[in-house]
């Protein structure tokens, strides 16, 4: 079984089908209220994964979701999907000029103009999900919803418009977890998450980067969260090429981990999006074997 961040009908379960057809994760779905709720299915064993939306290109991560992945038992990200996000607005059958508009805070945060600009007096008001918006307009909670074009099927309600976006080419990014097991096999075209809580000093910051920068590894995502513990400390959560078999990648999570023992591995999967091309590995490869041979006393 796959859990998703639902109910029936969030960009969160397009994401979900779209790995179980390329991934033949489950494909039985099952839909959960919130993110750490999909996540405490796949830890407790209820599910075999989970598909929970990570970060947007307009309104950034999805704190539910970074918070979710290191509070409690460790999940690993196995892949991930890209989805382009516009949005449908539904109504009750019958209204016209809503005075509610509720949505997941990263949708009402996409519609914001077009909001102003076309429902002045409607006030938008939060939901758990763009589904849950769209459920919450049936039962007569609100007015309109702003929600993924496929909950019309699910809920029977009126559109009022199509494509709506204040910003076009919005993409999100979604994840596929596991519990710990064997590793997705390294593409070449991989990403490797970690979240790192560094100690509060001078260049503590400064001598993680330094540590990627020397093996020249791309940080491709850089987010801080606060721990919750004391004002002022925080952890990062950190995205960079590569994947943890390669010598280079490895090496630079272990000097993570000597920098900052509260590390925890979120995985090493396939980018969705093949961008530039990683830096290669063979220098690295040979210099080791360089030392190698050096050390039994085969060369100099
Ligand atoms: O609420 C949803 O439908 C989600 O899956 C989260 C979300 C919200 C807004 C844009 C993309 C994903």
């Amino acid at each position: 079984m796959l859990a998703y961040f639902g109910p029936r009908g969030t960009f969160t379960e397009q994401a979900a089908r779209a790995f179980s057809a390329a991934y033949g994760t489950p494909d039985d779905l099952v839909p959960f209220d919130t993110v750490p709720a999909a996540l405490a299915a796949t830890r407790n064993g209820e599910t075999d994964a989970s598909c929970v939306p990570v970060e947007n290109s307009v309104e950034g991560a999805v704190p539910a979701t970074m918070d979710a992945l290191t509070e409690g038992a460790p999940l690993v990200v196995v892949a991930e999907t890209v989805l382009a996000v516009r949005f449908s607005v539904l109504v009750r059958p019958g209204v016209s000029d809503p005075k509610t508009i509720a949505s997941h805070p990263h949708a009402l945060a996409q519609v914001r103009h077009w909001i102003e600009a076309n429902l002045p007096s409607a006030t938008a008001v939060a939901t758990t999900s763009t589904a849950a918006a769209a459920r919450a307009v049936l039962a007569g909670e609100f007015d309109a919803a702003v929600s993924a074009p496929v909950a019309v099927q699910h809920y029977p309600l009126d559109v009022l418009a199509t494509d709506v976006a204040d910003v076009r080419d919005a993409k999100t990014r979604f994840l596929l977890l596991r519990r710990p097991g064997r590793l997705p096999a390294p593409t070449g075209h991989d990403r490797t998450s970690v979240v790192v809580t560094a100690t509060d000093r001078v260049g503590a910051l400064s001598e993680l980067l330094t540590e990627l920068a020397l093996r020249r590894i791309n940080l491709t995502r850089i987010e801080s969260r606060p721990t919750k513990g004391r004002l002022g400390e925080y952890r990062f959560y950190v995205d960079l090429d590569g994947h943890v078999a390669e010598p280079r990648v490895g090496d630079a999570l272990a000097a993570l981990r000597r920098h900052c023992p509260d590390t925890r591995f979120l995985g090493s999967y396939p980018k969705a999006e093949a961008g530039r091309a990683p830096a290669g590995d063979e220098e690295f490869v040979a210099a080791a074997e360089w030392v190698a041979s050096v050390r039994e006393g085969l060369g100099a």
